[in-house]
C-alpha cells in the first residue's frame, strides 16, 4: 500500500508548572484535550502553520518558539501517516480566549487530563515535559489502541 503524509503542527505552551491545553469542540480529536494545531496549508511553512493555528485556536500570538518533537501516527489499513511537528512556545502575546474549535484551560503539569486525551500522550508528554527533544512513531488500530510505538531522544530537528 503507497503511503501519503500529511503535514500537521501541534503548539505547547507551557508557563512554569502549568500547560495551556484546548478542548477540541468539534473535527479530528471532539471531546479531547490537546495542544493547539492544525494542517499545514499549501503555500505555507510549518513554522507559519504552527503560528496561525495556534493563533486561531487559543488567541495567543507566538513570538518565539523551539521544535521539540516530531510525531508519526499510523492507523492499521489507511495509507495516510500524521507527522506532527511539535513546537513548544516560548514567548507569546495575549490571553488564551475560546475559539470555534477549542476552549482554552490552564493544568498543573502534575495533573493533566490523561484520560481525555490521546493515549500517545501519555507515552510523549513526559519526555515533553522533561524537555527532551525527541521523535516518536505510534501505529494505531482505531483510535483508541497503540498497537506498536517507538520514541528516542534527538539532538537536533530539522526545522
Ligand atoms: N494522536 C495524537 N496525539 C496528539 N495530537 C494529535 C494526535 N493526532 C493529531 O492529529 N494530533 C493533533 C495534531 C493537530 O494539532 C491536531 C489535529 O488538527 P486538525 O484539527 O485535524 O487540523 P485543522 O487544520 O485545525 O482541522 P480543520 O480546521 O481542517 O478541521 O491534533
Amino acid at each position: 500500500m503507497a503511503t501519503t503524509r500529511k503535514l500537521l503542527t501541534l503548539a505547547m505552551v507551557r508557563q512554569g508548572e502549568n500547560i495551556l491545553l484546548g478542548f477540541k469542540k468539534k473535527g479530528f480529536g471532539q471531546g479531547k484535550w490537546n495542544g493547539f494545531g492544525g494542517k499545514v496549508e499549501m503555500g505555507e511553512t510549518i513554522c507559519q502553520a504552527t503560528i496561525r493555528e495556534l493563533e486561531e485556536e487559543s488567541g495567543l500570538i507566538a513570538k518565539a518558539m523551539d521544535k521539540v518533537a516530531i510525531l508519526e501516527f499510523e492507523f492499521l489499513n489507511d495509507p495516510v501517516i500524521l507527522e506532527v511537528h511539535v513546537y513548544d512556545i516560548v514567548k507569546y502575546e495575549g490571553e488564551p480566549i475560546e475559539s470555534d474549535e477549542m476552549v482554552p484551560q490552564w493544568f498543573p503539569v502534575n495533573d493533566i487530563p490523561y484520560e481525555k486525551m490521546w493515549l500517545d500522550d501519555l507515552i510523549w508528554y513526559p519526555e515533553y515535559l522533561k524537555g527532551s527533544k525527541f521523535k516518536a512513531y505510534f501505529l494505531y488500530e482505531g483510535f483508541d489502541k497503540i498497537l506498536k510505538h517507538s520514541i528516542s531522544p534527538v539532538q537536533e530537528l530539522p526545522l
